[in-house]
């Protein structure tokens, strides 16, 4: 087929099957000089998609068999259940998507097994350059699994049909490193949580796959109960003429009897490391918990160090199995372990994975009152060991007050710690509060496990030093990526996939929509659908149920399913920590997976404006500050609020750029103010019972909300820090107090406007100073954002069209040049060469400018509000609803962004009547 791609055709190719087919070797070819411009080619670029090994997959077909009867059953699902993975033929072309599926012209093609799938992007391929590819090595010595073997395990036929199973050594899965060989694809037993083969009691080679096998809310009992069962088949297979029931209560008494002698012997060896934290005793105490016969590199390491007591940073790869080493602690050590998270999600699915000895729990903000005062009673009555909690929880009193008492901390783990840094790729300001110093004087803790995988050098020195962790006591084995560059483009027979990119969340949907219309089992997954509903999809994948989910970056975080063989990000990352982490999610179960990475131009461009979206101009810190710190309203140890919406609409700011100015002025070298949990602070209430008047006289606090109050239609609005002030008592205090009255049938309240709530501890002296120095630092975390896009982009160009291919890297294995740029990169060692496409200046700019600014002369712009319209970026007072109107907007997005900000400070100079900040 056509196409108007400028791609050379390298996207055309076959992924090879994970198994049992070995992948396709296109012939060798040339290192030739690759080219890449728009008018290189005019080959057709194309991804085939191949069937799915029909070994791995069969539609589920009724069976009337006796012993199908006692074969575990699927439990029941509310939503009509998508059908089992198959490959029926695919139509002919579809019109209007980037895509294009249809029939491969080349049906000799050893790969192209049922079907293929060719996109031919117009418009879309048009500039889209390479793949990364991924592989786990198999050569790299890890212990096994201690997973019984399913002693009847037919012998998988090898791709040479020889019969014989191929041995499969288990690898830490996700190693970043240097020098791996190109590894080869081999037959390898089917994970745990994946489809497995088993015989029925007649002794057929029956096949199941793990569709109905919901998984437990504990992945690790549930796994345990697997292994049991199938340790058990054997025996029922020689009792053929026992009766069903009989057999069915035998395995469950066996089962129970199982699952107490190993909560014995985890007993036995918890006590055995509280005597004495020896290797031996530990890898007893493992083997007791898990199953496993060993410690993976870091982990024991980990571990004692957190067993002697002292604060530790532990960097391991994805998957490497650093939840372990928060896990074996925590039934070790007296008290609770605080694990704290930044996604709901993910602390989820941490406490679905504890194994069944540790009981967990987690607040969020998504519970009702009465589930977390649950929770808190729960651990006041030690009946939990391990509580997730969002970092937003530190600023809560009632939450911190809970550790006053008997109850008392014994760990503090900060997952994903790389949030804390404001030089990471995922800066979250309510991470920011983690500090040492702040954790030992709530919690009076004095043990951190900072756990990430994802971190360069500057980040993590910024987080061990927020966290008061000595360079001694860093853990890291980063063992590294198996990343290679590939020419081809391998996408076929894996079993699960995983699109990820940032861009639109409709777009997610259009593209599941297209690939099931083309039966291939896809889901969208975003974070504008319902909490539910995104679980749903979780399970459905995690289960096999579909095969793709399109997602954006809402959905790879943290996700633990083992058998994902493929990482597409259909865009480019926006960063490199980002992308190790997102490809992270595959090849879990130490098997290869394929990662592919799309990129082009235009992504590119757009990208980089959007990293200029959280940028603030001097001027607007300066307004920021002078509305905290106003004096008239906003005096020493009075509750102060900021609307979010409002005063971020006012500022031009971003709510979270806002958190993390006042976050600052309370972490910062001085302590300007306190910041107070979130608020809904305006309050309209409505009196029943008693008349106001006669309320108020036997009420202060009603009196004062009387005086404070404008009455808009018969209802009473007020400020509840305002009112709270007057009366003298805390925000929470009042609201409290409004509760009692409305269940006395008094009042009916309503709140809204949630604001950013803050007591002032101090009123800086010189303001000129503070604003300069929030507003470089602010500069450096954006400069530090483009910084780190370019580096990823400059990588993926590198691996496409720079790297000489030198030291053995060719089409089909590994660069190794551009490993060693990621590592380089993560080290800090060498900054690589990044990559400047922008241009720095456009003839036509400053005129656009003008005309833009003489054409909006009514409005008044910052040079930065102007260049975000030029880039095509809108803000909270300049929002896109409004601004894309323009004829300007995005139109230099190619220009560099401080070029067209210094464009729009020159003009508005010259631009009369108009003040130039
Ligand atoms: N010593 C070990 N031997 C075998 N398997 C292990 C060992 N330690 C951990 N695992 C398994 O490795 C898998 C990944 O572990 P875990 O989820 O803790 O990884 P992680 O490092 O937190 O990954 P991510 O950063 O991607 O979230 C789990 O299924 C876990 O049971």
């Amino acid at each position: 087929m056509d196409s108007d791609s400028d791609s050379d055709g390298s996207h055309v190719s076959a992924t090879p099957p994970r198994d049992p087919l070995p992948p396709p070797r296109r012939p060798p070819q040339p290192p030739a000089k690759r080219t890449f411009s728009s008018s290189s080619s005019k080959s057709t670029a194309k991804i085939k998609l191949s069937s799915h090994s029909d070994t791995i997959f069969k539609p589920k077909k009724p069976s009337s068999s006796k012993h199908d009867k006692i074969k575990p059953k699927p439990k029941p699902v509310p939503e009509p259940e998508p059908e089992p993975i198959q490959q029926p033929d695919l139509p002919s072309p579809v019109g209007n998507f980037p895509f294009q599926i249809r029939r491969p012209s080349d049906q000799s093609h050893p790969i192209s097994v049922g079907r293929s799938l060719e996109t031919l992007p117009a418009g879309f391929f048009s500039t889209r350059r390479a793949s990364f590819s991924k592989f786990s090595k198999s050569s790299l010595n890890f212990e096994p699994e201690s997973t019984p073997e399913i002693t009847t395990e037919p012998k998988i036929k090898g791709s040479d049909g020889s019969g014989s199973a191929k041995t499969f050594s288990k690898k830490l899965p996700n190693l970043i490193r240097g020098d791996a060989p190109l590894p080869e694809v081999k037959l390898q037993k089917r994970s745990e949580e994946g489809n497995f083969v088993k015989l029925n009691f007649r002794g057929f080679k029956r096949k199941f796959t793990a569709k109905g096998k919901k998984m437990n809310s504990y992945s690790y009992k549930s796994k345990y109960f697997r292994r049991s069962k199938r340790r058990v088949k054997p025996e029922v297979d020689t009792g053929s003429h026992c009766d069903e029931e009989g057999l069915v209560s035998g395995i469950k008494q066996q089962l129970k009897a199982e699952k107490l002698s190993r909560f014995e012997s985890v007993e036995a060896a918890v006590s055995a490391v509280r005597n004495e934290v020896s290797d031996e005793n530990l890898l007893r105490l493992l083997k007791a918990m898990y199953g496993y016969d060993s410690f993976r590199d870091g982990q024991l390491e980990a571990i004692k160090m957190v067993l002697a007591g002292k604060s530790a940073m532990l960097v391991l790869p994805t998957g490497a199995g650093k939840s372990l080493c928060y896990q074996i602690p925590t039934v070790v050590l007296p008290g609770v372990t605080l694990v704290v998270s930044p996604l709901v999600a993910l602390m989820i699915d941490q406490l679905k994975q504890l194994p069944p000895m540790i009981q967990g729990g987690l607040l969020s903000s998504s519970q009702g009152p009465e589930e977390a005062a649950e929770t808190l009673r729960m651990i006041q009555e030690g009946s939990i060991k391990v509580l997730f909690v969002s970092p937003e929880r530190f600023l809560n009193a009632d939450f911190l007050s809970i550790f006053s008492g008997t109850t008392f901390v014994s760990l503090v783990v900060v997952d994903e710690a790389h949030c804390v840094s404001e030089w990471s790729h995922n800066f979250r300001p309510s991470y920011m509060r983690l500090r040492a110093s702040l954790l030992r004087a709530k919690l009076n803790v004095e043990c951190i496990l900072a756990m990430t995988a994802t971190a360069t050098t500057t980040t993590l020195q910024s987080v061990m030093s927020a966290l008061e962790i000595s360079s001694t006591n860093l853990i890291q084995k980063a063992h590294v990526l198996a990343i290679a560059f590939m020419q081809s483009m391998y996408i076929s027979q894996a079993i699960s996939y995983l699109y990820l990119h940032w861009i639109l969340q409709s777009e997610t949907d259009e593209i599941s929509r297209y690939l099931s219309d083309n039966n291939i089992s896809a889901k969208s997954y975003h974070s504008g659908m319902l909490a539910r509903d995104r679980s749903r999809i979780q399970e459905l994948f995690c289960a096999n149920k579909i095969r793709v989910v399109v997602a954006t970056v809402a959905f790879g975080m943290g996700l633990d399913k083992r058998d994902v063989e493929a990482v597409i990000h259909y865009s480019l990352p926006e960063s490199l920590e980002e992308y190790v982490q997102e490809i992270g999610r595959g090849g879990r179960d130490g098997r290869l997976a394929y990662c592919h990475l799309f990129f082009d131009d235009v992504t590119y461009y757009k990208l980089r404006s959007l990293m200029h979206s959280d940028g603030v101009d001097e001027f607007s810190v300066n307004k920021f500050l002078c509305q905290v710190f106003a004096d008239d309203t906003n005096s020493h140890g009075k509750v102060c609020s900021l609307v979010k919406e409002s005063a971020s609409r006012k500022f031009d700011m971003k709510e979270e750029v806002m958190l993390t100015l006042l976050t600052q002025l309370e972490l910062g070298g001085t302590q300007y103010l306190h910041l107070l949990p979130q608020l809904n602070v305006t309050c309209t209430l409505n009196f029943h019972k008693t008349s106001p008047m006669s309320l108020a006289d036997k009420d202060p606090a009603v009196a004062v909300i009387l005086r404070k109050s404008e009455i808009k239609q018969g209802q009473y609005v007020s400020d509840i820090p305002t009112v709270a002030n007057s009366v003298g008592i805390a925000p929470s205090e009042l609201l409290n107090h409004l509760q009692d009255l409305k269940v006395k049938g008094e009042i009916t309240y309503e709140l809204k406007d949630p604001a950013f709530c803050f007591k002032i501890v101090k009123v800086p002296s010189d303001f000129c100073s503070l604003t300069e120095l929030l507003t470089r630092w602010l500069l450096d975390v954006e400069n530090c954002k483009v910084w780190k896009l370019d580096a990823m982009y400059s990588s993926a160009v590198f691996a496409v069209d720079a790297c000489e291919k030198t030291h053995g890297c060719n089409v089909a294995q590994q660069t190794i040049c551009l490993q060693k740029k990621i590592l380089d990169y993560f080290k800090g060692d060498n900054n690589p060469d990044v990559l400047d496409k922008m241009g720095h200046n456009s003839p036509f700019l400053r005129a656009d400018i003008k005309v833009f600014l003489q054409s909006n002369s009514n409005v008044k712009f910052t040079p930065r509000a102007i260049a975000r319209i030029m880039h095509g970026i809108g803000s909270p007072a300049y929002p896109s609803s409004t601004w894309s109107r323009t004829h300007f907007w995005g139109r230099y997005t190619q220009i560099d962004f401080k070029a067209v900000i210094n464009a729009a400070k020159a003009e508005l100079m010259n631009f009369v009547g108009k003040d130039a900040p």
